[in-house]
């Protein structure tokens, strides 16, 4: 009876050293994800601050930070892996439709259509998502060390009020500068007939894409708003499953 209940003890102590091992693994891990992802955007702030400055224009700043958004942005696909796995707590459904919108609008949009790269809207929608990933890296980075200055717990929540819609405004109007080019070019398309006997119109794609923005981008605001009314006013809130 008494060997039975020392072998009980060992195992819980077993399973709470690997859980602790495990912990300590992902938060290392975090850490380093996250002051490289806020290194990497203040890369890109600094970069498209000193063109604009130089050049006094917005013409041809996109295509001289390409490769550092390219990597940075496709990077954060980790970001779904992190919520699959479970080592942070958010839904993969909300990070997979936001990780998956930016990384289209990099290499299906604007890497893909270079008519569209000197755009204002690419321009607006670059500062935005910029101010806003320094802002949550450092936010995760801080919150990590258990030391997290209000003003950056602040401005995470608050600033998305804002910063999210113009971001869309940003995609949105990129995307529809993109569709005469993509409809002349027939880009990315498959005419019939072929051997497949499939076709596909990227052009009307786009527009689906576009559309789609209507049901999900609501979800993804009001998601935020939750998790500003958790944070800054600790309102208890039941999440349905996601
Ligand atoms: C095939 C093509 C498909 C196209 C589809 C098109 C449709 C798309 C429609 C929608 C379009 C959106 C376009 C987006 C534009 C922009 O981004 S504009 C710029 C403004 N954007 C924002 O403000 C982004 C806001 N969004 C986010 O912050 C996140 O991406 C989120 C997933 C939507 C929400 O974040 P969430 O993680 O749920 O909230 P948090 O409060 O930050 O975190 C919850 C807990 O998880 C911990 N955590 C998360 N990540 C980390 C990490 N990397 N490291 C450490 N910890 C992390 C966090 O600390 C929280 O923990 P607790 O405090 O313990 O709860």
């Amino acid at each position: 009876m008494a060997s039975g209940e020392e072998d009980g003890a060992l195992e819980e102590k077993e399973t709470n050293n690997k859980k602790r091992t495990k912990s300590i693994i992902a938060t290392a891990w975090l850490m380093f994800y996250n002051i490289a992802m806020t290194a990497g955007w203040l890369v890109l702030a600094v970069a498209m601050t000193r063109y604009y400055l130089q050049k006094g224009t917005h013409k041809g700043l996109y295509r001289s930070i390409a490769r550092t958004l390219k990597f940075f942005q496709t990077f954060a696909l980790l970001e779904v892996g992190h919520c699959a796995i479970g080592i942070v707590r958010t839904s993969v459904i909300v990070t997979g439709v936001q990780v998956c919108s930016r990384i289209f609008m990099v290499w299906f949009i604007t890497h893909s259509i270079r008519q569209v790269q000197n755009q204002e809207s690419v321009i607006l929608f670059l500062v935005v998502w910029t101010v806003t990933e320094i802002t949550r890296y450092s936010f995760y980075t801080f919150s990590l060390l258990n030391h997290l200055p209000y003003f950056i717990k602040w401005a995470r929540y608050n600033m998305f009020i804002v910063m999210y819609p113009l971001g869309v405004i940003g995609e949105l109007m990129t995307i529809y500068a993109a569709l005469p080019y993509v409809r002349k070019a027939g880009m990315y398309s498959l005419r019939l007939p072929n051997k497949y006997n499939v076709s596909f119109d990227y052009y009307y794609f786009l527009i689906i894409v576009m559309l789609s923005y209507i049901p999900l981008f609501p979800q993804l605001y009001f998601h935020m708003l939750r998790q500003r009314r958790k944070v800054l006013h600790g309102e208890v809130i039941v999440e349905k499953d996601e």
